[in-house]
């Protein structure tokens, strides 16, 4: 049976990255997805805008939709402060096992989980299943019909609280129309775009980031 591309970037990554050290499963996986097979990963420059806006955030429980490989899990994994968490969503069983392996040898497997399903079955089992009180992030990179949805699921759910910051890749490729729509004239999110490209191509792609009530932690003091 011939291998499948996301088991060629885990031999790349095995083969290559250091054990322990995630900087160089990132370098690992952009060189591969550059020099040899496009892949879905969010990519070295939007996942520099994913870096700053984690940093930002400095969450002590984040959510990630769409885990893949595993890239952004382990962008985003690094950055976080010791006894802290991710909790990553992966339907495809396929995925899930591959980006699993690659979080460990990035040393990360200890801060990061993998549920594998449906983000709109897990989602409402976050907090009395994975004790998740809210979430101080999220980041969005699954079915794009499904980011205004499972935010307003979130919403329902009670995971998000004031200062909640979301993320959202390909905003303008693949495109996330009715996420755009939804989220910039509701009322309670504080919008900002950050145009940037494609990942490991030329092409236009922005990503959006939504901070729900933003000026209501400011007015407390
Ligand atoms: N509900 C639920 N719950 C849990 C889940 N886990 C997985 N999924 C399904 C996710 C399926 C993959 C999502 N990602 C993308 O489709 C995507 C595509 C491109 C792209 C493609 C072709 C081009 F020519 C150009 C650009 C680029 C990106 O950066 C993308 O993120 C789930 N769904
Ligand atoms: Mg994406």
């Amino acid at each position: 049976m011939d291998q499948s591309k996301e088991q060629r970037i885990l031999n790349s990554v095995s083969y290559n990255a250091v054990k322990g050290d995630p900087e160089s499963v990132i370098n690992c996986i952009d060189k591969y997805c550059s020099q040899y097979e496009w892949a879905m990963n969010v990519g070295d420059e939007k996942g520099t805008i994913l870096d700053k806006v984690v940093e930002e955030a400095d969450p002590s429980v984040a959510l990630e939709l769409g885990t893949y490989c595993g890239y952004s899990a382990i962008r985003i994994a690094r950055l976080l402060k010791p006894n802290t968490r991710l909790l990553t969503i992966e339907f495809n069983p396929e995925f899930a096992s591959i980006a699993k392996e690659i979080i460990e040898i990035a040393g990360l497997s200890e801060k990061v989980t993998i549920l594998e399903g449906h983000s709109e079955d897990i989602i409402p089992q976050l907090k009395k299943k994975y004790e998740v009180e809210t979430l101080d992030f999220v980041f969005l990179d699954h079915w794009k019909e499904r980011y205004a949805p499972d935010t307003i699921l979130l919403e329902e759910c009670g995971l998000l609280r004031k200062g909640s910051i979301l993320l959202a890749d390909n905003i303008i490729y693949p495109g996330a129309p009715e996420f755009i729509k939804y989220i910039r004239s509701n009322k309670r999110f504080e919008c900002t775009s950050y145009p940037s490209h494609l990942e490991y191509m030329k092409v236009e792609d922005a990503m959006e980031k939504a901070v729900k009530d933003p000026g209501a932690a400011a007015m407390l003091f």
